[in-house]
C-alpha cells in the first residue's frame, strides 16, 4: 500500500476485535498455521507474529 512514490509498506500491526465467541482466534491460527484449531475463550488477549511468503524464504 502507500501512495504513489513510496516505498511499499513491510510491516503493519493489525488489531482484530469482535464479538466473544465471532472467531477472531480461529481466524488468527488458520492465517498464521493455515489449520483449523480447536480454541477456548481467550482471556488477555493473543498475540502472534506472521510472515509473508517473501519474509519465510528471506529467513530460511
Ligand atoms: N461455523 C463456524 N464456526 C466458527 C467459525 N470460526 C470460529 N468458529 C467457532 O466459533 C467458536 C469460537 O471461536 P473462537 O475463535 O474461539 O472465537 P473468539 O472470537 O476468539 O472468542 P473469544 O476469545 O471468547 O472472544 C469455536 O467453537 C469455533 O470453532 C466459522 O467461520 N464458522
Ligand atoms: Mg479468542
Amino acid at each position: 500500500m502507500g501512495t504513489r512514490g513510496s516505498k511499499p509498506q513491510k510491516q503493519a500491526q493489525v488489531l482484530m476485535l469482535g464479538l466473544d465467541g465471532s472467531g477472531k482466534t480461529t481466524l488468527l491460527y488458520k492465517l498464521k498455521y493455515n489449520e483449523s484449531v480447536v480454541t477456548v475463550p481467550t482471556v488477555g488477549f493473543n498475540v502472534e507474529t506472521l510472515y509473508g511468503k517473501r519474509q519465510r524464504q528471506d529467513a530460511a
